[in-house]
C-alpha cells in the first residue's frame, strides 16, 4: 500500500489530468485548486468560493476519482472540496504584499463598475451556468482561456450582473483595470470626441486597459464609425493580449446591421448563452433576494410567483420589492391573495392550457412581425421561419391535430404542417441558434 501524507499524490493525479482535461479546462479549473489532506481515504480539496466548488463538484470530481485510479489503483477514494479560509487569506496575504503598486494602477481610473454585482450573489442554475462558469473562467484566467468571451440571451437574464462580476473579481484578486461600458456610454463618448476634437483621448482610454467589459453590443450595429472605432479598439486591446468581453441580446450571426469583421471577431473566442431561468433557479433566485431586501416570502408565495410566467429576472426582482413595500407600508404579511391583488396588471398566472393563439402570439412577439404575416402564404425567410417554429411548438404543446392547425395558419392544408414541422426538427438536430429560439418562445408560455 502506498503512503500518502502528502501533496505528492495530488501532484501526481494533477499529472493525469492534465493530460485529460483541455489546457484551458486545466488552467482554470484544476491547477488552481489547492490540496488540503488526504486521510481515511478523502482527499480534502480546497478552492477559492463556492461557485467554483459547486462547477468543480458537478464537472471535476469524477474525472479526479478515475486520475486517482488510474495512477494508484485507488477506487473507493472520496474527494471533498471545500471553501476554505486558508485559501482566502492566502489570497488576502498575497494582496497585501502589492497593494501599493496596485492601488495607483486601478485607482487611477474610474472603471463603472457596480461591486453590488459579484459571482458570490449570482444564482446559477441549468439555465445560466455555461456562461457564469465561463465568466469566472475569464475572470480567473484573463486574456488566456477566452477571448474574447461573448454572452448573449434575453433581457434582464443576467448579462450586465456578470459582466460586472468579472470586473469586480479581476480588479480585486487580479489587481488589473477593468473597465465597463454600455455601447450606449461608448458611442455617445466617441461622438463627443469627434466633435470636441478629442479623438487621441478617446482611443488612449480605451487602449490602456487590461479588462474591457462592454455591454449590449448590439446597438452598436448600424453605427458606422461607432462599429469602426470598437473595431480598432477590439484589434488593438486583443493584440496587446487583454481581454474583451462583450454582451448582447443575440447571437452574433443575429444581429443585424453588424459588421462582418466584428462578428467574426466576436466568434473568435467563446460564446456563451443564457437561458431563461428554469424554476428551481427562479426560486433560488426569489430567496436570494428577498433575503437581501429583508422581506419575508412564504413559500405559497414564493410558488406564486415561480409559477407565473415571468422569466426576466429584473421584473422577478420588481416585483419582490413591491410587494415588500406594500407589505410594509400597510403593516400586513405578504400573501398569495395580496402577491395577485398587487399583480394582477403586470403578472400572468400560469394557465395548464397553451393555446394555439398563445403562441403565436408569443411567436410574432418574439420575431417581431405581425399575425397576419405569420398567417399569410408570405414567402419571404423572416415569415416562415416564425411561421414554421410556430406549426411545430403547436404540434408540440397543444393537443390540435395538423388540419386544425393548418386551419389557424390562414388555412393551410395539413401537408404544409406536417412538412413544416418536419424541417423544423430536422433543422434542430444541428442548429444550436435555433434550438435556443424554440426553447426562449417555449419558456414564455409554459415555465
Ligand atoms: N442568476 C442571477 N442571480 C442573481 N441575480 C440575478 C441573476 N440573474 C439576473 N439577476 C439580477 O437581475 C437583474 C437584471 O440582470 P441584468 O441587468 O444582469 O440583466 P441583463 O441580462 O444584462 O439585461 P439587459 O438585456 O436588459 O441588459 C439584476 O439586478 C441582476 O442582479
Amino acid at each position: 500500500m502506498i503512503n500518502y501524507h502528502d501533496s505528492n499524490l495530488w501532484l501526481s493525479i494533477l499529472d493525469v489530468l492534465k493530460n485529460s482535461t483541455s489546457e484551458q479546462n486545466f488552467t482554470t479549473w484544476i491547477k488552481p485548486i489547492k490540496f488540503l489532506e488526504f486521510k481515511n481515504n478523502t482527499i480534502t480539496l480546497c478552492v477559492k468560493n463556492i461557485f467554483i466548488k459547486n462547477w468543480v463538484d458537478k464537472n471535476y470530481v469524477d474525472l479526479i476519482k478515475t486520475a486517482a485510479f488510474k495512477k494508484h489503483s485507488i477506487s473507493d477514494i472520496n474527494i471533498k472540496i471545500i471553501v476554505s479560509d486558508k485559501y482566502i487569506d492566502e489570497d488576502k496575504r498575497n494582496s497585501k504584499i502589492d497593494e501599493n503598486t496596485i492601488k495607483t494602477k486601478v485607482d487611477t481610473i474610474n472603471s463603472y463598475i457596480n461591486k453590488e454585482y459579484t459571482f458570490e450573489n449570482f444564482i446559477s442554475g441549468n439555465s445560466n451556468q455555461f456562461a457564469a462558469a465561463a465568466s469566472q473562467a475569464v475572470a480567473n484566467n484573463p486574456a488566456t482561456v477566452y477571448n474574447p468571451l461573448f454572452i448573449y440571451g434575453g433581457v434582464g437574464l443576467g448579462k450586465t450582473h456578470l459582466l460586472h462580476a468579472i470586473g469586480n473579481c479581476v480588479i480585486q484578486n487580479k489587481k488589473l483595470r477593468a473597465f465597463y461600458y454600455s455601447s450606449e456610454k461608448f458611442t455617445n463618448e466617441l461622438i463627443n470626441s469627434i466633435r470636441y476634437g478629442k479623438m487621441d483621448e478617446f482611443r488612449n482610454k480605451f487602449r490602456n486597459i487590461d479588462v474591457l467589459l462592454i455591454d449590449d453590443v448590439q446597438f452598436i450595429a448600424g453605427k458606422e464609425r461607432t462599429q469602426e472605432e470598437f473595431f480598432h479598439t477590439f484589434n488593438s486591446l486583443y493584440e496587446s493580449q487583454k481581454q474583451i468581453v462583450v454582451t448582447s441580446d443575440k447571437f452574433p450571426k443575429e444581429i443585424p446591421g453588424l459588421e462582418e469583421r466584428l462578428r467574426s471577431r466576436f466568434e473568435w473566442g467563446l460564446i456563451a448563452d443564457i437561458q431563461p431561468p428554469d424554476n428551481e433557479t427562479k426560486q433560488a433566485i426569489l430567496e436570494a433576494k428577498a433575503e437581501k431586501n429583508k422581506i419575508k416570502l412564504t413559500k405559497e408565495v414564493t410558488d406564486f410567483l415561480v409559477n407565473s410566467v415571468i422569466s426576466n429576472i429584473r421584473e422577478l426582482e420588481g416585483y419582490i420589492v413591491r410587494l415588500g413595500a406594500y407589505a410594509s407600508l400597510t403593516s400586513t404579511e405578504i400573501t398569495v391573495e395580496m402577491a395577485k391583488e398587487i399583480l394582477k396588471d403586470i403578472i400572468i398566472e400560469k394557465s395548464s392550457i397553451v393555446t394555439i393563439e398563445d403562441i403565436q402570439k408569443k411567436a410574432c412577439q418574439h420575431f417581431n412581425i405581425k399575425i397576419s404575416d405569420l398567417k399569410s402564404s408570405k414567402r419571404a425567410k423572416k415569415y416562415v421561419v416564425p411561421r414554421q417554429i410556430s406549426m411545430y411548438l403547436c404540434r408540440q404543446l397543444t393537443d390540435c391535430s395538423y388540419p386544425e392547425i393548418g386551419e389557424h395558419f390562414g388555412g393551410k392544408d395539413h401537408s404544409t404542417v406536417i412538412h413544416s414541422i418536419k424541417k423544423i426538427e430536422a433543422e434542430m438536430e444541428t442548429n444550436q441558434i435555433l434550438k435556443n429560439i424554440i426553447r426562449n418562445i417555449k419558456s414564455t408560455l409554459v415555465v
